[in-house]
């Protein structure tokens, strides 16, 4: 059994007090979203309407259906893929293999639901499930991190992750204990994180999407224009899947409760709350407030990916032409720091690009009520609190490198603003 690790890490999220305290609050805000969204007043910060019983939360259908998606999700990541890619560098100096075939998965689901709708599937009716399907995504997602736990008491020292091994076995289950929990050539973490829950994602929207046709004749324009921006993102991350290689929840978190439930339960479930929000409570959107929208997704979608992708060329390769000549600061590392280009405008012009994505998505759905921003105002919390993170691990590790980057890139987010 490994000794536990890291003891000295600085505990996050306030510590075992907090982690519980998320436990519960992050199912909780999820019940509480799923059961607003369908409700008249649509409060955020209000009661929800009525407390589900567990006959509107527990069905066996549901469960299946949910096991069902999970397993043919797994079949797809098994498939022959176009790429195996190398992750990062581990503490033992090995590196992990990783296949690429996510767009692929996220084609043979188009594939496979457009013909189960043509065979007659009701898509349609998806939406009538998402409490109990909820319900199992986080029943699954409690088991799983269960096993996680369990299984990280038999991993070797070197394949924990640097947080999440404290002793205090909440605060572990939650932040999770090992970095990089396998089975195989079957890699938990990096599964989840862009399969079941994103792909999940769209097909939920999409589903909304048909039952709004069905109620009212034919979309509109706002179901659109959400549907059409999340899957560009969802698109997006599964086109760049190796990018998610070099992201700090695969590099340094492990997985636990806050992932498994995170990529499970909170991505499908509360990231389509804005395609929810207008199934019932139609929006009227003219075509130039549309084109407007288009454009804030299209400025954030253009500096997100821009900014992703300089930093991935550049840390795949630093001659690269795209990056050569880009002004960099040299670290006691090895590696050195972008100090010019997107990584020259402010510490972290990925999130920038990602929460004004965040706001397009939103402003479909109109300015009376606060709901359909709570993406937006989650998304900023937990950037915010995700920067703040980095700049510990990236001090520690760059130092005195680090400091003159503050000095020299002096904003995290927002130009002049953060
Ligand atoms: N939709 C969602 O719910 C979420 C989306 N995201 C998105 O995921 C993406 C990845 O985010 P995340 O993993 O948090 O962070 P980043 O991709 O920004 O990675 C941070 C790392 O980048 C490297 N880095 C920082 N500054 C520089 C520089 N100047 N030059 C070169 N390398 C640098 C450092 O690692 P090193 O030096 O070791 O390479 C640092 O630890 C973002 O676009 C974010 O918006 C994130 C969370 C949730
Ligand atoms: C439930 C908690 C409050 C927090 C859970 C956080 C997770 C939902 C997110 C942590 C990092 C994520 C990323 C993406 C989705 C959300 C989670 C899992 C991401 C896959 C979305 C698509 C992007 O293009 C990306 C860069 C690949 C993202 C990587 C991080």
């Amino acid at each position: 059994m490994a000794p536990p690790q890291g003891s000295r890490a600085p505990l996050e999220f306030g510590g075992p007090l907090g982690a519980a305290a998320l436990l519960l609050l992050l199912p909780a805000t999820m019940f509480h979203l799923l059961l607003v969204a369908r409700s008249g007043p649509a409060r955020l910060l209000g009661p929800p309407p009525y407390l589900p019983g567990p006959e509107a939360l527990w069905s066996p259908r549901a469960l299946l259906l949910w096991l069902a998606w999970l397993g043919l999700q797994a079949a797809l990541y098994l498939l022959p893929a176009r790429k195996v890619a190398e992750g990062q560098e581990l503490k033992d100096k090995s590196r992990l293999r990783y296949p690429i075939n996510g767009f692929q998965a996220l084609m043979l689901t188009a594939l496979l639901v457009g013909l189960g709708v043509s065979a007659g599937l009701p898509l349609g009716a998806l939406p009538e499930m998402l409490l109990p399907l909820a319900f199992a995504a986080t029943l699954t997602a409690f088991i799983f991190s269960l096993f996680l736990y369990v299984k990280a008491l038999l991993a070797p020292a070197s394949a924990l992750a640097p947080g999440g091994n404290s002793g205090n076995p909440i605060y572990d289950f939650f932040l999770g204990r090992e970095l990089n929990p396998r089975i195989c050539f079957f890699d938990f973490k990096y599964f989840c994180e862009l399969r079941p829950g994103l792909i999940g994602w769209v097909l939920i929207n999409l589903a909304l999407l048909v039952q709004e046709a069905e109620l009212r004749g034919s979309p509109s324009l706002a179901m659109w224009l959400v549907n059409g921006f999340q899957l560009l993102y969802v698109g997006d991350a599964l086109w760049h899947e190796e990018a998610v290689l070099t992201t700090m929840d695969i590099i340094h978190d492990g997985f636990g409760f806050m992932l498994a439930f995170g990529d499970l339960a909170w991505v499908p479930f509360t990231y389509s709350l804005q395609a929810q929000f207008l199934l019932y409570h139609p929006q009227a959107l003219g075509l130039p407030m549309a084109s407007v929208i288009c454009l804030i997704n299209a400025t954030g979608y253009y500096i997100f990916r821009g900014a992703n992708s300089q930093k991935n060329t550049f840390r795949k390769n630093p001659s690269d032409p795209r990056v050569a000549d880009l002004e960099t600061i040299a670290t006691a590392t090895g590696r050195q720091l972008l100090v010019s280009g997107w990584w020259g405008m402010v510490r972290h012009p990925n999130y920038l690009g990602d929460l004004i994505m965040a706001l397009a998505w939103s402003l479909p759905c109109g300015v009376s009520h606060l709901l359909p921003y709570f993406y937006l105002l989650y998304f900023t919390a937990l950037l915010v609190h995700r920067e703040a993170r980095d700049e510990r691990q990236c001090q520690q590790k760059y130092g005195l490198a680090w400091h003159e980057y503050c000095r020299r890139v002096p904003y995290r987010i927002v130009p002049y603003i953060y």
